[in-house]
């Protein structure tokens, strides 16, 4: 039986296009002034020692850094110094109300319904959680951060390897036959069904193929029962 899901952002619960089209360009355009104004703050400057033990680059000036998380946010590196920079970024985005984060029709309201059926509901994205509680926090259906019990970014290590599944799942503290993962990327369901986790692949387009996991294309095809 389901007692934790565990949703993935991107292409589940929300559109590729809102990250790739809106956040990440917000970002790209933001970083130079981003890094000009805080690069002597504390937090900052370990993210940009982090990045340059990452790339092995010595990011010695605003500029160099610039350079480099342009290359990382166009090639999308979902790399934890990056995710963690843009997180900021976008705040200012979200607080000017520049957007608020895309949700497909049908996930508000399911996330809503699961809550009530005394379901945990747990975010694990390569976004860092901040970024994630920001998008939450601000999305087209409102504040929905009161939903979520928890929330699991890159370091807890990254999608696609299965150790990150079983970090969350001792996290979460229930057996990871109780813990269902919702994606859109094969090889991350791989890894989560690897670690014991039931699994499904939202294709929300309808145009992804076939998959070794359950598909649903809207959370409302989703039955917990049949797991
Ligand atoms: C937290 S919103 C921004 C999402 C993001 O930066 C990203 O790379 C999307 O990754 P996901 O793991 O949600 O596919
Ligand atoms: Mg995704």
């Amino acid at each position: 039986m389901i007692k934790a899901i565990v949703t993935d952002i991107e292409g589940t619960t929300s559109s590729i296009s809102f990250v790739k089209e809106v956040l990440f360009p917000y970002a790209a355009n933001a970083f130079p002034r981003f890094l000009a104004e805080h690069w002597d703050e504390a937090d900052v400057q370990q993210l940009i020692a982090a990045a340059a033990a990452e790339s092995g680059q010595p990011l010695t000036s605003p500029d160099s850094a610039n350079a480099l998380f342009q290359e990382w946010i166009a090639a999308d590196r979902k790399v934890t110094p990056l995710k963690a920079l843009q997180g900021k970024i976008w705040q200012a985005g979200y607080e000017n109300g520049d957007y608020t984060a895309h949700l497909y029709p049908d996930t508000a309201a399911n996330l809503n319904l699961w809550k009530k059926q005394n379901l945990d509901l747990y975010v694990y994205s390569s976004g860092s959680i901040a970024a994630q509680k920001l998008f939450f926090g601000y999305s087209d259906a409102g504040d929905l951060t009161p939903l979520f019990s928890g929330y699991f970014d890159t370091t807890s290590g990254h999608k696609q390897d299965v150790q990150s599944y079983r970090n969350i799942q001792a996290a979460i503290g229930l057996p990871a036959n109780q813990l269902l993962f919702l994606s859109d990327v094969e090889a991350e369901l791989d890894a989560a069904a690897e670690a014991g986790f039931h699994t499904c692949r939202l294709d929300r387009e309808g145009s992804q193929g076939a998959s070794r996991h359950p598909v649903a294309s809207r959370f409302d095809e989703i039955d917990l029962a049949s797991f």
